[in-house]
């Protein structure tokens, strides 16, 4: 890999998700690092993502802000607590409490994607994030996305085994 994402060092046990767990071998495995003060996530879409011929689906394009999303919180926390990708204190994980995604543009299916991310509000347990998703110079979709620290309710459910 030749950059650090936060998905890399999420607990093992917090990995699978469909979207950016490392562990889950069938899910999309976005990556999310710090670009100096937004966030960044680059994605390749194959043919199978097609919505109509030339054209990337919506449900992916909401997928990757979810995860880009979530991963931009679990970055944000960890900076604001001093740690940088590589310390030994685990990154804290996020969950989405609410998504909304506006599709300005149809997204071309080809180039990478490119999503950028703010960190706009971040609270003691909650994380305003705001991103734009990028093909080529093309702006095509923008998301506000709330993410709040995984509650314990769902540790119970965090491993397939
Ligand atoms: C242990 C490790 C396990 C680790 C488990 C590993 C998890 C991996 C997850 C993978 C990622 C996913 O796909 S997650 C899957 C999709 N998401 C989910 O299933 C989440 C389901 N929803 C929930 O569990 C809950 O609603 C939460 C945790 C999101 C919120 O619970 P809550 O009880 O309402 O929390 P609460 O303290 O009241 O709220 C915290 C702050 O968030 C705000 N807030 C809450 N809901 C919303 C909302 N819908 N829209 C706007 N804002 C909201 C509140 O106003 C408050 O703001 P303020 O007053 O502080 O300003």
């Amino acid at each position: 890999m030749d950059f650090l994402a936060v998905q890399d060092f999420y607990p093992e046990d917090f990995a699978w998700c469909y979207g950016c767990g490392r562990m889950n071998s069938s899910g999309h495995h976005f990556r999310t690092r710090w670009n100096e003060e937004e966030t960044l996530t680059e994605y390749q879409p194959g043919p199978e993502h097609m919505a109509i011929p030339g054209f990337v689906y919506g449900g992916l394009i909401a997928s990757l802000f979810d995860c880009h999303s979530t991963g931009s919180a679990s970055l944000a926390f960890y900076r604001q607590a001093g740690h940088a990708l590589g310390d030994e204190t685990p990154v804290p994980r996020c969950v989405t409490a609410s998504l909304k995604v506006d599709y300005l543009k149809p997204t071309p299916l080809g180039p990478t994607l490119r999503v950028i991310g703010r960190i706009a509000e971040i609270g003691r347990k909650k994380v305003v994030v705001v991103s734009e998703l990028w093909a080529k110079d093309v702006l095509c979709a923008r998301c506000e996305a709330v993410l709040v620290t995984a509650p314990a309710s769902m540790l119970q459910n965090s491993s397939p085994s």
